[in-house]
C-alpha cells in the first residue's frame, strides 16, 4: 500500500486551565493556591489521508480543529497518540517537516510586515533552498492566477486583508510543499476573491498532487475545493466520508417553508404525522424537512394548506450548510 500523507492514531490533547475567582482578590489567590481545570480539547482522533487529497476539516466553534492542526503542524506536542506526516514526527523532527508543509494560519503570517512581499518571497525561497529556477516559474504561476503584479513592490503591512491573504497563500506554496494547512483562508473575503483563492487551491493541488486540510466555516470553499469532509464535535470525528457519499445521503431531503396568514397558528395534519419534521420556525413562518421519495411535494402542499391559512409556500432543497447541521442532529434528518 502507498504511503499516507497524514497518518494520525489516538490523538489526544489536553489544556491545562488555570482557574480564578473574579478580581483582584481572585488573581491574588491564584498566586498562592493554584487550581487548575483540565480541557479535553482533542479526545482521540484517528485519520488516514492520501497524497494529493483535498479534506474539509470543519466543526462548530471550540470543536477542536485548531488544535489538531496545530499538532499536524507540529506547533502542539500531542499529549498522546501518533501523528506521521509523510512518515516524519512533526514536533519531534520539525525542521525536517517544515521543509515538506506550507501553511495559512489566520492571524499568523510567513510574510515580512515591513518589506515589500517580492523581497519576502526571495526570503522565503533562501530558507527553503528554492532552486533558482524552479522559484521563478513558481512565482511566475502565481502572480498570474492571484493577480500579485500591482502587490509586489508593496511592504506587507500595507496591504488589504484579501491583498494580504493572496500573498500569504503564494508564499504558503511557494516551496512547492507536500501538505498545506489552511486555517479560514476565505474569512472576510469579497466573493471574488474567495472564487480566485478556491481555484488557486484547487489548480495548485491538482498539478502537484499537494495534499490540503482546510479548515473554514464557509461551506462554499468545502464544496468547491474539497473532495472529503471530515466533521470535528468535541474533540471526537463524527463524520468522515467523500462530499459526494455526503451529498447523497441526504439527497432526498427537502424543506418545505410556509409564511401563514398573520395571526394564525399551525397545525401538523395528522396523515403526515411521522413524515415530516419541524425545524426552528419563527411566528409565522414554519419550516418541515421531509424526504420527497416518502411523500412527494405536491401531496404534503395539499395536506398543509388543508388544515392551514397559508399565505405562501416554497420547497427548497438544502445547502450543504444545512446538510453538516443534519449531522450534528441527526433526528432531523430521520
Ligand atoms: N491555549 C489554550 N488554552 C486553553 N484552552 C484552549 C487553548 N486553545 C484552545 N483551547 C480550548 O480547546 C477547545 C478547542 O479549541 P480549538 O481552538 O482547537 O477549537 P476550533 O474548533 O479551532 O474552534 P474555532 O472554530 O473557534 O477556531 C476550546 O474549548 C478552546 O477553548
Amino acid at each position: 500500500m502507498s504511503q499516507s500523507a497524514i497518518e494520525v492514531r489516538d490523538l489526544v490533547k489536553h489544556y491545562k486551565i488555570l482557574e480564578r475567582d473574579a478580581g483582584l482578590k481572585g488573581a491574588i489567590k491564584a498566586l498562592f493556591s493554584r487550581k487548575y481545570r483540565i480541557k479535553e480539547a482533542v479526545k482521540g482522533i484517528d485519520l488516514s489521508i492520501a497524497p494529493g487529497e483535498r479534506v474539509g476539516y470543519i466543526g462548530f466553534n471550540g470543536a477542536g480543529k485548531s488544535t489538531t492542526i496545530k499538532m499536524l503542524a507540529g506547533v502542539l506536542r500531542p499529549d498522546a497518540g501518533s501523528v506521521r506526516i509523510f512518515g516524519i514526527d512533526p514536533h519531534e523532527d520539525r525542521i525536517q517537516n517544515a521543509r515538506q508543509i506550507g501553511a495559512v494560519f489566520g492571524q499568523r503570517t510567513q510574510l515580512f510586515w515591513d518589506i515589500p512581499v517580492r523581497e519576502s518571497f526571495d526570503l522565503l525561497r533562501e530558507i527553503y533552498e528554492v532552486p533558482r529556477a524552479e522559484f521563478e516559474e513558481t512565482v511566475a504561476w502565481f502572480i498570474a492566477r492571484l493577480q500579485l503584479e500591482p502587490l509586489l513592490d508593496v511592504p506587507v503591512r500595507q496591504l488589504s486583508l484579501g491583498q494580504k491573504m493572496r500573498c500569504e497563500l503564494a508564499a504558503a506554496f511557494l516551496h512547492r510543499p507536500r501538505v498545506v494547512y489552511l486555517d479560514e483562508p476565505t474569512i472576510g473575503l469579497d466573493i471574488d476573491i474567495k472564487e480566485t483563492i478556491r481555484a488557486f487551491i484547487r489548480e495548485i493541488s491538482d498539478a502537484w498532487g499537494t495534499t490540503v486540510i482546510l479548515t473554514t466555516h464557509d461551506m462554499q470553499d468545502i464544496e468547491e475545493v474539497c473532495d472529503r469532509v471530515i466533521v470535528l464535535d468535541e474533540g471526537r470525528i463524527i463524520y468522515d466520508d467523500r462530499i459526494e457519499t455526503l451529498k447523497q445521503t441526504f439527497n432526498n431531503e427537502r424543506t418545505l417553508e410556509i409564511t401563514l396568514d398573520e395571526g394564525t397558528t399551525f397545525t401538523i395534519p395528522p396523515s403526515v404525522t411521522g413524515l415530516v419534521t419541524e425545524l426552528a420556525s419563527e411566528t409565522d413562518t414554519i419550516q418541515l424537512a421531509f424526504n420527497h421519495h416518502e411523500i412527494s411535494s405536491g401531496q404534503l402542499i395539499r395536506e398543509i394548506v388543508n388544515c392551514n391559512r397559508v399565505k405562501d409556500l416554497s420547497v427548497v432543497v438544502p445547502k450543504m450548510e444545512t446538510l453538516i447541521r443534519n449531522l450534528y442532529q441527526p433526528e432531523v434528518s430521520a
